[in-house]
């Protein structure tokens, strides 16, 4: 695989009955292809086509269950696939073990060998490989700096913190320069102001590094902090995938809405830039298709003025830091849901009124 492989390259100088393999090694580091995993009656995962090209980081995000790790482990080799294909590089890897793959795996518990100190963590893997003992403790010390840990060679593993643990660990899974480093939940058991701060230095070193990361989280926020691109699972295949933004910006479906956190979903029917709903005609936005839908209304998408033509009761109110979540009961239809700035806030019981910003409404499959 060269440096300059890219998903869309597409520039050959092979002979044509070598291109469909060159083609492959071209277009991704790792290709799942129709990937099928059972337990028993149940099918984890379900002919799940993925792509991950050189150099990118994508976060896999979905309800427990939806076959996350059972997808890092099925290309890792711990778990055999029962249909499809697992490629890396172009190749097949029906046939590799686990450790000739070249791929890294860190687990949610980091499970660092408790009987060595952080040095040794960190530079079993290149023992492992038989690097020569100079070369190893280069690499090891060079890993602790870029992890933001210099001094800790000599530290035993229990005397070190969580967030310390954590970037052991990770610099442990980094230092057989795996080409491919997939990571499940790794941030699972940090406190949120810690996880905010690793998520933003994983991503810088990751890009520094040129590391190809594929990361398995139930946590949206970190996977938008943390990837290129999410892949939203359901049921073991990918119900959305895309960066961070446009998952937010236009959710495929209710699903991927309801997953990211969005309550307000309702049907509807457009005409034109209106839709029909039981709150009352709704904007959209121009070029929507016409017919029946589900719509979306963003928190931000309710607009609380005076003029507003829904009336509608305040219910709730929910202090959420940076603004202020209302919960509101219109004179018709279901429950709406505004984010207010603190001061602009209602009261609960007040009575106010409520336009649409269509700009904040999606919509999205019946
Ligand atoms: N070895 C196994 N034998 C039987 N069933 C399994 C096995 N491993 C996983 N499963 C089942 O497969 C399904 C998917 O599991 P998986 O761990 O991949 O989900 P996940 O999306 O990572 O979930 P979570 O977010 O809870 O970790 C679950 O229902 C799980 O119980």
């Amino acid at each position: 695989m060269t440096a300059h492989s890219t998903a869309n390259s597409t520039a050959h100088t092979t002979a044509p009955e070598e291109a469909g393999a060159a083609k492959a090694a071209d277009t991704a580091l790792l290709r799942l292809d129709a990937a099928t995993v059972r337990f028993g009656a149940r099918t984890v995962l379900d002919a799940l086509d993925l792509d991950v090209a050189e150099h990118e980081i994508v976060c896999v995000l979905g309800p427990s269950g939806s076959g996350k790790s059972t997808l890092l482990r099925a290309v890792a080799g711990l778990t055999p696939l029962d249909a499809g294909r697992v490629l890396l590089d172009g190749a097949d890897q029906r046939d590799v073990p686990a450790h000739r793959r070249g791929v890294g795996l860190m687990f949610q518990d980091h499970q660092l060998f408790p009987q060595r100190d952080v040095g040794g963590n960190v530079g079993f893997g290149p023992r492992m490989h038989k690097a020569p003992r100079e070369q190893r403790q280069r690499r090891v010390a060079e890993l602790l700096d870029l992890v933001g840990l210099p001094d800790a060679q000599a530290r035993a593993v229990a005397t070190l913190s969580g967030g310390e643990q954590q970037r052991v660990a990770l610099a442990r899974a980094l230092a057989p320069e795996p080409r491919l480093l997939m990571l499940d939940e790794p941030l699972g058991q940090l406190d949120r102001s810690l996880r905010e701060r690793l998520v933003v230095e994983l991503r810088q070193l990751f890009g520094r590094l040129g590391t190809t990361v594929l990361a398995v989280t139930h946590d949206q926020g970190e996977a938008f902090a943390l990837a290129d691109r999410v892949v939203l699972m359901r049921d073991g295949t990918v119900a959305q995938s895309g960066t961070p933004y446009e998952v937010w910006q236009h959710p495929a479906d209710e699903f991927v809405a309801r997953f990211l956190g969005f309550d307000t979903i309702a049907d509807a029917v457009v005409t034109g830039t209106a839709a029909a709903t039981e709150w009352g005609p709704l904007p959209v936005p121009e070029g929507t298709a016409e017919g029946p839908c589900r719509l979306l209304v963003r928190p931000t998408g309710v607009v609380l003025s005076a003029g507003g033509a829904l009336r509608c009761e305040v219910v709730a109110r929910t202090f959420r830091g940076g603004h202020v979540g209302v919960r509101l009961r219109p004179e018709r239809g279901p429950l709406l849901e505004a984010e207010c700035a603190l001061r602009d806030a209602p009261r609960e019981g007040e009575t106010v009124g409520v336009g649409f910003d269509p700009g904040d409404i999606v919509v999205l499959p019946r």
